[in-house]
């Protein structure tokens, strides 16, 4: 009978042949040895798609420990299998705390980082520990905010390079990651036939435009509802109808919050609607679409499939889909290891930039350089090959070396 290990191996190997980018950058890493000798400290999603980073690491010659960012998000059978390989503290949620503590005794000289919890805490609680370290890296919004924060104070002591704000990140995560994810959590919840359907879409930044364009994919009309003119130009000239909320709470029959703002679908909303329509929010937390409207205006609210709630409005009825949570987290599986790839991708060669450059204290942009090199990785794992730019035409450029297609 397959153990608990074993059930891990298996999902990390799987995750693996979806990583193409980051296998090459281990095949790297292995003949060159960049992080030979380095303590890395990582505080991520305890899944198979990090399991494979921290392979990838530690056949750079970095000795990983890890711990989660968020004690919920822990595939036990994945830290099970990769704790006989490295040095993994995943006790849950009574032992987070802890768990964070233990990685911080080992003074990691590199830190990845989903929130800034680990260079939080060695920055208030292990400040001796800063002067040795080549630096860390940051996968959130949330997180850079409170780095950022330290750095205004004068008191970010370590370079942090902003993972979660480089063009390839935003590309696949938000635009090509959360737009297959949030289409396919409303489709495993409700086996809704989107085409044909008008799926409004509220938000049109770097998630939104995903959710629009895979929404169209499916053959819905897809309706885009904006606040800032620039962006609602864009959706039009993208070829989307865009008009304000209320009107367009008539048209829909699905409506997709991505905004990051609070009560953007709310009772004035509710009673314009369909008979039928769906709501479901792709931002962060569960405040887009008003909570607190729907349950005051509703003579009865009852679950009628799991994660599909129906709020009856008078001879109406409008279905909420997982309580109004992140529904690619809530209803489906988040991001697809092919996209984990390249986030990961960034964070190795990040780490390794790191160790092998010198960086002063405060925050940075993932370097050009990076972006290139992932990208370039991406394409060759899609057996996909581009133009170089000739001689002539670089120096039309004035470059002093012609980028590489691959
Ligand atoms: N579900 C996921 O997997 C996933 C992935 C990435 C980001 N997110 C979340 O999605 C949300 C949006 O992220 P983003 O990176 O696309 O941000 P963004 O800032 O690029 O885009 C948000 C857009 O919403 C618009 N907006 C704000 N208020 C609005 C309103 N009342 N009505 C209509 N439009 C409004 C803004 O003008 C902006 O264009 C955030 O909460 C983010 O954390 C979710």
């Amino acid at each position: 009978m397959a153990t608990s290990s074993d059930r891990g191996l298996a999902r990390i190997e799987w995750a693996d042949g979806q990583m193409p980018v980051l296998r090459s950058i281990r095949e790297r890493f292995a003949r060159e040895q960049p992080l030979a000798g380095v303590g890395v400290g990582a505080c991520l999603h305890v899944t198979s798609e990090t399991a494979v980073l921290v392979r990838t690491l530690q056949a750079g010659g970095a000795s990983v420990s890890l711990c989660a960012s968020n004690p919920f998000a822990i595939q036990e059978d994945v830290a099970v299998a990769l704790s006989a390989e490295s040095t993994v503290f995943a006790g849950g949620p009574d032992a987070w705390a802890d768990d964070v503590a233990s990685v911080l005794t080992l003074a990691p000289r590199v830190t990845l980082d989903d929130g800034a919890d680990l260079l939080g805490a060695l920055h208030s609680a292990r400040p001796d520990l800063l002067a040795g370290m080549h630096g860390g890296t940051e996968e959130t919004t949330t997180g850079l905010l409170r780095l950022r924060a330290l750095e205004a104070e004068g008191a970010l002591a370590v370079p942090v390079i902003a993972v979660n704000e480089a063009r390839a990140e935003r590309a696949f995560n938000d635009r090509f990651g959360a737009g297959q994810s949030v289409l396919d959590g409303i489709v495993r919840a409700t086996n809704l036939l989107l085409a044909g359907q008008t799926v409004v879409v509220l938000g049109y930044g770097w998630t939104g435009r995903g959710v629009a364009l895979r929404a169209a994919g499916f053959g819905a009309s897809v309706i885009v509802c904006e606040v800032d003119p620039l962006r609602a130009l864009e959706a039009r000239m993208e070829g989307f109808a865009v008009m304000p909320a209320l009107e367009a709470a008539a048209r829909g029959d699905v409506f997709i919050t991505v905004t990051g703002v609070p009560d953007v679908l709310r009772g004035e909303h509710f009673y314009r609607m369909k008979d039928g329509a769906v709501l479901a929010n792709a931002g962060q937390f569960d405040v887009e679409i008003s909570l607190a409207d729907l349950r005051s205006s509703a003579s009865s609210v009852r679950e009628v499939l799991p994660l599909v709630e129906r709020f009856e409005f008078g001879d109406r009825a409008l279905y909420l889909l997982a309580g109004g949570r992140v529904v690619n987290l809530a209803a489906a599986e988040g991001h697809p290891a092919a996209v984990m790839d390249v986030s990961f991708a960034l964070q190795a060669l990040a780490c390794e930039a790191l160790v092998v450059g010198a960086w002063a204290p405060g925050v940075h942009a993932v370097p050009d350089a990076i972006e290139r090199e992932v990208a370039a990785l991406k394409l060759a794992a899609l057996d996909v090959d581009i133009d170089v730019l000739t001689d002539a035409q670089a120096d039309y450029l004035s470059l002093t070396s012609p980028p590489r297609g691959r």
